[in-house]
C-alpha cells in the first residue's frame, strides 16, 4: 500500500490521498458547500479518476467547516442547460454509485437536497450528532434527484420516503440513523479517527471480493433470486481468479492475518 500524502486544493473540491483512501471534500464553505456548475463538474471527474486508480481502494466524501453540502447553490443556479446540467448530476450519481471501491460518506453538518442524496449514494454513512438532513426539494418548488428516488424507498419503504419529500422534514442524526439513514452516529471531535480507521479496514480487504460485494448488492434488489444467484456464481469465479480467496484460507490455517492484493492469478488485467 503507498502511503502517498497527495493533497490537491483544488477551488471547490479538495484531494487528499493516503494509504489508498482518497478524500473529498466538498469546499464551499461560506455556502455551506454548495454546488455549483463548477463543482458538479470537478466531483464528477475526480469520481471517475477514483474508479479508474488502481491505488484507490476507499473514497472518503466530506464537506469543509462543519457542513457536508447544502445541495445545489440556488443562490447561481445556473438555470441555463438544465438537462445537461441534469446529465452531470446523473453521471455523478451512477460513478458514485457503481465505483469499485468502498465509499464513506463523512456528515460533519447540514446535508440537504441534492447534498443528502450525495451521502445516501456513498455505501456507508457516518454522521455527527449534530448533522441534520433534509429532503429539502419540494421547498424549493423541485423534486427529488441525485437517484433519491432510487434510493430512499429501498432505504425506508415507500410510505416514509413520500413522508420525508413530501414534507421536507428536517430530520437529526438519531433519528436519521433510527430509519437506516445513517450507518454510524459519532461525536464531533472522534469522527475523523473513527472514519480513517473504517476506511483502512475497508482497504485491507480483498479489493476486487469487495467490488463484487458492492455490485451484488446494489443490483440485487432489482433482481429475481434466480438473477441473483447467478450473479452471485459469476461474482464468486471472479472472486477465485485472484491470490485473495486462497490467500485468506491459507491465512486461516496458518493461524495469520491475510494480506489481499487483489491480483488476478488466471491472465485478466486489474482495474
Ligand atoms: C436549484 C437549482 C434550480 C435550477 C433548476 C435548473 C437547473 C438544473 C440543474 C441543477 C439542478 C440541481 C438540482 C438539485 O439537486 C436541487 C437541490 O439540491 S434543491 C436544494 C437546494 N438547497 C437548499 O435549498 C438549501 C438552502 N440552504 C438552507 O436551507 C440553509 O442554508 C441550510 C442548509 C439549512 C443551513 O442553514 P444555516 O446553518 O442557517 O446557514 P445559512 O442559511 O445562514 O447559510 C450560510 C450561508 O450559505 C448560503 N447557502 C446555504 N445553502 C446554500 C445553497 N444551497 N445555495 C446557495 N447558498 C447557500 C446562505 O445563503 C448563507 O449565505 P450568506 O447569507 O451568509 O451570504
Amino acid at each position: 500500500m503507498t502511503a502517498s500524502e497527495l493533497r490537491v486544493e483544488g477551488p471547490v473540491l479538495l484531494r487528499d490521498d493516503l494509504d489508498g483512501i482518497r478524500t473529498l471534500t466538498l469546499n464551499r464553505p461560506r455556502r455551506k458547500n454548495a454546488i455549483d456548475t463548477e463543482l458538479w463538474g470537478c466531483l464528477r471527474d475526480a469520481l471517475d479518476d477514483a474508479g479508474t486508480d488502481p491505488d484507490v481502494r476507499a473514497v472518503v466524501l466530506t464537506g469543509a467547516a462543519g457542513a457536508f453540502c447544502s445541495g445545489a447553490d440556488i443562490a447561481n443556479p445556473g438555470v441555463a442547460h438544465p438537462m445537461r446540467k441534469m446529465r452531470v448530476l446523473s453521471d455523478v450519481a451512477l460513478l458514485l454509485h457503481e465505483l469499485p471501491v468502498p465509499t464513506v460518506a463523512k456528515v460533519n453538518g447540514v446535508a440537504v437536497g441534492a447534498g443528502w442524496n450525495l451521502a445516501l449514494g456513498c455505501d456507508l454513512v457516518v454522521a455527527t450528532p449534530e448533522s441534520t438532513f433534509s429532503q429539502i426539494f419540494t421547498k424549493r418548488g423541485l423534486s427529488l434527484d441525485l437517484g433519491g428516488s432510487w434510493l430512499l424507498p429501498k432505504l425506508v419503504g415507500l410510505q416514509q420516503a413520500k413522508r420525508l419529500t413530501l414534507l421536507a422534514e428536517t430530520i437529526d442524526a438519531e433519528q436519521a440513523h433510527a430509519m437506516n439513514l445513517v450507518t454510524w452516529v459519532v461525536p464531533g471531535d472522534e469522527i475523523d479517527v473513527f472514519v480513517d480507521e473504517l476506511a483502512r479496514r475497508l482497504v485491507g480487504g480483498p479489493p476486487v471480493a469487495l467490488a463484487q460485494t458492492k455490485a451484488l448488492l446494489n443490483e440485487g434488489a432489482d433482481r429475481t433470486l434466480r438473477d441473483a444467484l447467478a450473479n452471485e456464481a459469476r461474482a464468486q469465479a471472479t472472486n477465485f481468479a485472484t491470490a485473495d480467496a486462497p490467500e485468506a484460507f491459507a491465512a486461516f490455517v496458518e493461524k495469520r492475518e491475510p494480506r489481499f492484493t487483489g491480483q488476478w492469478t488466471v491472465g485478466r488485467a486489474q482495474k
